[in-house]
């Protein structure tokens, strides 16, 4: 390699070993490595043997940076890129639950000295609390605040807020340590889920406030002098003066509840020290402040916090609770209860898949396209009859075709250019009757090499929680194409992992769902994925009937006067066109009356003034329009067709 490639080489080669870099460098790394590799090899400046030795090495290397799900060292972690989205709201719980439970909580040396004090009867020895609790629609100030510090050594709560819950807080934590924001009521910061019993008596109606960290205690609440203790448990700053001087324990000023219509958030005047955190917290209170919540008194609009998932409708994916606000939350101001639009995830098997991807396969990738009858195709009789016969009755009538009789789990449509493969997919999906998906190779492809698998596990998952289901999947080849040693890592994976899951599809009887491949570079499939698309369907260039019904159909919706004769001949000078071809002639004809139009008439004429098309038209088009498909390309297809094909 050449003096600066190595330089660069080196400097990255320490980077890495240097041990401060985050996974996504490492793995950015690998990647210019592998690339260097691939130049070096290109540029001949590295052997065959030697450049084959080193992209193994490296290649292993970025997979394991890829496929680690140890945060610290891998990228396999999704709930890093979410987090990261939640403002560094992060939970350092890897199962999503918040560390305190009933029985850590009570075993905290400052609960037992608040529970000793309560029972004394004396003085609690604690400050109000910066916590309120959401009880239906009342809240109260806990007194967690000040011996709660001691809490901060233990791992940072996962922040979420909840709706608040008509239920009160209750024992059923127990053994459920995070239970679902439906089961217990909980502020964002999690610690107002602990028991009402070591909150601080008397307990008063407030307004609910989602994170009342942010919110100073009110003057005439706790006990003398107690608003001097105030402090932040939830901000772990290191400058308690400054915390102090924020929530000025100006009485006055504090005892502004939030029907006051002023943010107890604002910073007092002449004291202008926010941290980050605050600031975000004042943002978004003023982000929200004029859209008044659903099912909130308008009063209480301008304090309720934004939830960061919390509000997804509960199902059998109870237990994740995303923090990563969702656009429709944002436009709702945050606390909308469950809006139509959110899928409703309610099949346990989808609980892996991160919600993200699930989502998007649903809203995404389910076609709902104009239905398309199998009249609409014209032609193709062979292949009309032999979908029908495995696609569309076994998924209306799963009974009768069982054992020898059951359905292929793969078809290939394949065939030059335009001739209705695509046509025919949409066809499937609307006679079928199955949940259809249409899956484009882009929408496989993404930045982070493991997406793309995650997507088609995924996307076979939930195709089988909506069985019976197809997957189409049109210009297969893209996706499917042979295995190459030069080709990228992460094309390699989506393949094999495709291949993987039509496997599984196959093998499992009881499952409906079908995947349909559409290509028209049938050669270029991988061997393997050939095999698993058992029933290969040749799509060929429409015969002169089927041309004859294109153009017959298409001028159904126009002003013509074609003559049957006419119309034979236009259908015999057009063979070898293809159904795109013939489609794209009769737009050309259709345009011929127009063209006859002088120019100075065409802004006042009508459209009943347009003269009809006519077989002159078709003639002029027929001057343009040519096929598509050559005849070389077409023995190409024929070919294939006798090696591959299932067709008679
Ligand atoms: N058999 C047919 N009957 C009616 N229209 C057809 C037929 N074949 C093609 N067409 C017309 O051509 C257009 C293109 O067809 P389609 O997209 O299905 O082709 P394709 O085989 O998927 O092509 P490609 O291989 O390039 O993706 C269709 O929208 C339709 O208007
Ligand atoms: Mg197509």
């Amino acid at each position: 390699m050449s003096g600066a490639h190595l330089d660069e080489w080196q400097r990255r080669s320490f980077d890495i070993s240097s041990g401060t870099c985050t996974p996504e460098q490492t793995a950015d790394t690998y990647r210019a490595h592998i690339l260097s590799i691939q130049y070096a090899w290109a540029s001949s400046q590295l052997s065959q043997a030697g450049m084959a030795s080193l992209l193994r090495t490296y290649s292993e290397r970025y997979a394991a940076v890829l496929d680690s799900d140890d945060p610290r060292t891998g990228l396999n972690n999704y709930a890093e890129s979410a987090l990261h989205l939640a403002r560094s709201q992060r939970n350092y719980s890897d199962k999503w639950e918040s560390s305190l439970t009933v029985g850590s909580v009570l075993e905290l040396p400052c609960v037992q000295k608040m529970i000793q004090a309560g029972t004394e009867g004396g003085d609690s020895p604690v400050a109000p609390a910066d916590v309120n609790i959401s009880v239906g629609q009342q809240s109260r100030g806990s007194s967690l605040s000040a011996p709660f510090t001691g809490v901060r050594a233990e791992p940072p709560l996962f922040k979420s807020a909840a709706p608040p819950q008509p239920k009160t807080e209750s024992n059923s934590m127990a053994g459920n340590p995070l239970g679902s924001a439906a089961e217990r009521p909980r502020g964002s910061d999690g610690m107002s889920s602990v028991p009402s019993s070591l909150s601080r008596p008397p307990a008063r109606a407030q307004p609910v406030f989602g994170h009342s960290s942010s919110v100073p205690p009110q003057g005439n609440q706790g006990p003398a002098g107690a608003t001097q203790n105030y402090q932040s448990s939830f901000f772990p700053t290191s400058n308690q003066t400054k915390r102090k001087n924020f929530y000025s324990t100006n009485g006055g000023e504090g005892g502004r509840g939030a029907h006051g219509g002023q943010s107890n958030l604002e910073p007092r005047v002449g004291n202008n020290f926010k941290t980050a955190r605050e600031q975000l917290i004042v943002d978004q209170q003023k982000k929200h402040s004029h859209q008044p919540q659903r099912g909130q008194p308008p009063g209480m609009a301008a304090v309720v916090k934004k939830s960061l998932g919390a509000n997804r409708p509960r199902g059998t994916f109870s237990k994740f609770v995303s923090p990563m606000p969702r656009q429709e939350e944002e436009d709702e101001g945050g606390m909308g209860h469950g809006s139509g639009q959110e899928p409703q995830i309610l099949d346990e098997r989808l609980k892996n898949f991160e919600p993200k991807i699930v989502e998007l396969i649903m809203s995404e990738i389910m076609d709902h396209g104009p239905p398309v009858a199998w009249d609409d195709i014209a032609g193709l009789e062979f292949a009309k009859a032999t979908i029908k016969e495995i696609v569309v009755w076994p998924m209306l009538r799963p009974d009768i075709f069982t054992g020898l009789r059951g359905p292929p789990k793969g078809i290939l449509l394949f065939g030059p250019p335009g001739t209705g493969k695509t046509l025919i997919g949409k066809c499937i999906a609307c006679q079928s009757g199955a949940t259809f998906f249409s899956i484009s190779a882009s929408s496989l492809t993404s930045k982070w090499v493991g997406e793309g698998e995650k997507m088609v596990r995924a996307l076979f998952a939930i195709a089988r929680c909506h069985q019976p289901a197809v997957i189409f999947i049109d210009e297969i080849d893209s996706l499917l194409s042979q295995r190459t040693d030069g080709e990228h890592d992460s094309s390699r994976r989506i393949k094999t992992e495709f291949l993987v899951q039509l496997d599984g599809a196959a093998t499992a009887a009881e499952d409906r769902i079908l995947v349909v491949g559409a290509t028209n570079r049938p050669q270029e499939i991988d061997e393997a994925a050939r095999r698993r698309l058992a029933k290969r369907l040749y799509i060929p260039l429409p015969e002169a009937a089927a041309r004859q019904q294109i153009v017959t159909n298409l001028m159904a919706w126009e002003k013509n006067q074609l003559r049957e004769e006419e119309l034979e001949s236009v259908v015999a000078r057009t063979e070898g066109f293809s159904g795109a071809d013939m489609t794209q002639l009769c737009r050309e004809a259709a345009l011929g009356p127009i063209r006859s139009i002088q120019l100075s008439d065409i802004t006042t004429i009508t459209p009943d003034q347009v003269r009809p098309i006519l077989h002159s038209d078709f003639q002029e088009a027929l001057k343009t329009v040519r096929p598509s498909v050559s005849p070389k390309d077409l023995e190409l297809y024929e070919e294939w067709n006798k090696t591959f094909g299932c067709g008679r």
